[in-house]
């Protein structure tokens, strides 16, 4: 038991902060090495680059759907972790995995069990998810997957609590913890929670899980999660009912259908983006569109800085700032992503390419 590479796996909705969490993991002086697996929506590489810290060890896994794809991945990846090694004793102290925020945490966390390579050398240690204190609300009456992550963790992390007041959080966790009267809730500012409440925990309760979704460790074909491997006794190409989502699901070469009408829409450019511009674009856009985008964020090559623009924003609510240079080699390009209901694809890339300096 002791000598597998515990593995948490942070969950939450779209912006609720499972990124900034990490990076507290990652920059806390713990003399710890973390290996960091990252799945992100939409098809341009962000989320890796607003990982801080070690690059070598960030890893990520394709995106797409998680019943398929993103699981043979993750095999793929945490095996090849279990490969490295730091002289006697395994290249990791702990792994941890940061799911999209529109995914469901049990087939991500099912890998844990089911493959037998990873269950060998890994175990799960907890799911933590974050809720964000503003948003919460609604995502809990309009998604499936919101609810399905609250529901599905060890504890929970009621983030931004900044952004609204304490009648508000008395009621947002009255809410949570009837979805999940067992996991501890916690209010953070930030993701600014103790780590050791985060890590290290060896939370995960396996039977709890099996009285919710009974088929957990072990599902049927054609049931959720069922995994498709060796055993399966047929090709594995993508036809399988993708019914356990309960929505559309198009693997477009563009966007990523997800969620009845949610999508993601990528947009990148390869000229300097004029700064004020851009910014009065975005603020424009949010103000009109903020409601149906549920996620932005990008990295833009400002025309005449050296520093890459980083911008997030969750509805309306907007961050932006100029983090690290460019390095010199590196290839200079802007590229955002949106995901949101109803989003007009065409017209945001006119608008986003018309912020060209
Ligand atoms: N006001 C406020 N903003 C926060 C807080 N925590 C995080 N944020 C901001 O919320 C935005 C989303 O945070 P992330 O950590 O990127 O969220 P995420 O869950 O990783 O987002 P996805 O990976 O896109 O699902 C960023 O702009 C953060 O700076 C908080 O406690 N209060």
């Amino acid at each position: 038991m002791t000598d597998k590479t515990p593995v948490t796996v942070l969950t939450g909705y779209l912006g609720a902060g499972k990124t900034t969490l990490l990076n507290r993991i990652l920059t806390e002086d713990h003399g710890k090495r973390y290996a960091v697996i990252v799945n992100e929506f939409g098809e341009i590489g962000i989320d890796n680059d607003l990982v801080v810290g070690a690059d070598e060890d960030v890893f990520e896994m394709n995106n797409g759907c998680v019943c398929c794809t993103v699981r043979g991945d993750l095999i793929r990846v945490v095996s090849g972790l279990m490969k490295r090694q730091r002289p006697g004793k395994p290249a990791f102290d702990a792994i941890i995995v940061e799911t999209t925020g529109l995914a469901d945490p049990g087939p991500v966390a099912q890998t844990f069990f089911v493959d037998d390579e990873v269950r060998e050398k890994t175990r799960l240690d907890s799911v933590t998810a974050l809720a964000d204190a503003l948003h919460i609300m609604a995502r809990l009456d309009d998604s499936r997957e919101a609810r399905e992550q609250i529901a599905f963790a060890d504890r929970i992390i009621l983030n931004k609590t900044d952004l609204v007041d304490e009648a508000q959080l008395v009621a947002i966790e009255a809410r949570l913890r009837a979805l999940n009267p067992i996991a501890p809730v916690m209010r953070a500012q930030r993701a600014d929670v103790p780590l050791d409440q985060v890590l290290g925990l060896g939370g995960f309760d396996l039977e709890r899980i099996t009285d919710i979704r009974p088929a957990f460790a072990n599902p049927a074909h054609g049931e959720p999660g069922h995994v498709h491997d060796d055993h399966c006794g047929h090709d594995h190409d993508h036809d399988h009912d993708h019914h356990h989502h309960d929505h559309d699901h198009g693997h477009g070469p563009r966007g990523h259908d997800h969620g009845d009408d949610i999508r993601g829409v990528s947009l990148s450019l390869d000229r300097p983006i004029n700064g004020a511009k851009f910014t009065r674009w975005l603020d424009e856009l949010l103000a009109t569109k903020g409601q149906d985008i549920l996620r932005a964020k990008g990295i833009i090559e400002v025309a005449g800085e050296d520093r890459r623009l980083v911008f997030q924003a969750v509805h309306m609510i907007l961050e932006g700032d100029l983090q690290k240079p460019w390095g010199e080699k590196e290839r200079r390009w802007s590229r955002a992503v949106f995901i949101g209901r109803d989003l007009d694809e065409a017209a945001l890339r006119a608008g986003f390419e018309a912020c060209a300096a």
